[in-house]
C-alpha cells in the first residue's frame, strides 16, 4: 500500500530520513520502533502526505503522493487516519461531534457543520454503532472531556474507523499514558485493524508492545532502517540489548 524509494527527508540541515526504501503491504500491522529523534513522525507524516521528500518518492496505492494535484491529495488523504499521540479530540464537543470529524478532509468544513448542526439519522446511526463496537455506546452524546481517558481513547478510535480508511497511522499514540491503559489502546487498534483489514502503521517506544502485537517491526535509527522483520526475531532483542 505504502511504497518509499530512496526517499531523503531534509528540514534545512537536518537530515532526518536518509535514503530510505520502504514497502508496506495493504493489510499489513507495522511498528516502527526506535530512540527520539530517529524519524518515526517523519515517516509517518511522509506516509499521509503531511510532509514530502527532499528527494525520492513516496506512493500510495500506486499514487506518487507528490504529483498529486491538492484535490486527489485530500482523496488520498481521506482514506488515511491519523491518530495523534494526544488523540485529537476537541475536549468540548460532544463525543458524536468528535467522531463526525472523521470525514472533514470527505465533507469539507462545511459539510462537517452540517453534521454538527443537524446530524442526519443515518450518520447517527452510524456513529453509534461504532461506539458500540467500542463498548461505549451509551456515550454518544456525553462531552468528550466527561470522559475517562481510556473511553476517549475509544472515542478516537471510533473517529478513525468512521473515516472509513484504507490504513490508520499512529504516531506514539500512548507514549503520555500508563502501561494498562496503552495495552488496551495498542489491543484496540491492532484488533480494529486486523478485523477490517486495514493497514495499521504505529509508532511506539516499548519494544515489549510492539513485540506482543505486531506482525512486522521496522527499528530506526538516525533516519535509517536498522531492523526489518519479525517482533519474534532475535535481531529485535539484540538491537535492544545493545541500546537502539
Ligand atoms: N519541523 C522540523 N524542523 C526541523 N527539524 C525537524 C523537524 N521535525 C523533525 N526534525 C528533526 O528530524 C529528526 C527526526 O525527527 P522525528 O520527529 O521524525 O523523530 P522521532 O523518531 O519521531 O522522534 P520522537 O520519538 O522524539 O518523536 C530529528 O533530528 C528532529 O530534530
Amino acid at each position: 500500500m505504502f511504497e518509499l524509494q530512496k526517499v531523503s527527508l531534509d528540514y534545512g540541515g537536518t537530515l532526518a530520513l536518509k535514503e530510505m526504501d520502504l514497502s508496506l503491504g495493504a493489510g499489513e500491522q507495522v511498528c516502527l520502533i526506535g530512540p527520539s529523534g530517529a524519524g518515526k513522525t517523519s515517516l509517518l507524516g511522509l506516509l499521509n502526505g503531511r510532509v514530502f521528500p527532499t528527494s525520492g518518492r513516496v506512493s500510495v496505492n500506486g499514487e506518487d503522493l507528490t504529483s498529486l494535484s491538492s484535490k486527489s491529495l485530500r482523496q488520498v488523504r481521506s482514506r488515511i487516519a491519523w491518530v495523534p499521540q494526544d488523540l485529537g479530540l476537541v475536549p468540548n464537543l460532544r463525543v458524536n461531534q468528535n467522531i463526525a470529524c472523521g470525514r472533514v478532509a470527505a465533507k469539507g468544513t462545511f459539510g462537517l457543520l452540517r453534521s454538527f448542526l443537524a446530524m442526519g439519522k443515518g450518520e447517527r446511526d452510524e456513529i453509534h454503532q461504532l461506539l458500540v463496537r467500542m463498548g461505549i455506546g451509551e456515550k454518544l452524546y456525553e462531552r468528550t472531556d466527561h470522559l475517562s481517558g481510556g473511553q476517549q481513547q475509544r472515542v478516537a478510535v471510533a473517529r478513525a474507523l468512521f473515516q472509513k480508511p484504507r490504513a490508520i497511522l499512529a504516531d506514539e499514540p500512548v507514549s503520555a499514558i500508563d502501561p494498562e491503559r496503552a495495552k488496551d489502546l495498542i489491543e484496540l487498534l491492532t484488533t480494529v485493524a486486523r478485523e477490517e483489514g486495514l493497514t495499521l502503521v504505529a509508532s511506539l517506544h516499548d519494544v515489549s508492545l510492539a513485540q506482543r502485537y505486531f506482525d512486522r517491526v521496522i527499528g530506526l535509527r538516525s533516519g535509517e532502517v536498522v531492523f526489518d522483520g519479525k517482533a519474534s526475531d532475535e535481531g529485535l532483542e539484540k538491537l535492544y540489548r545493545l541500546g537502539a
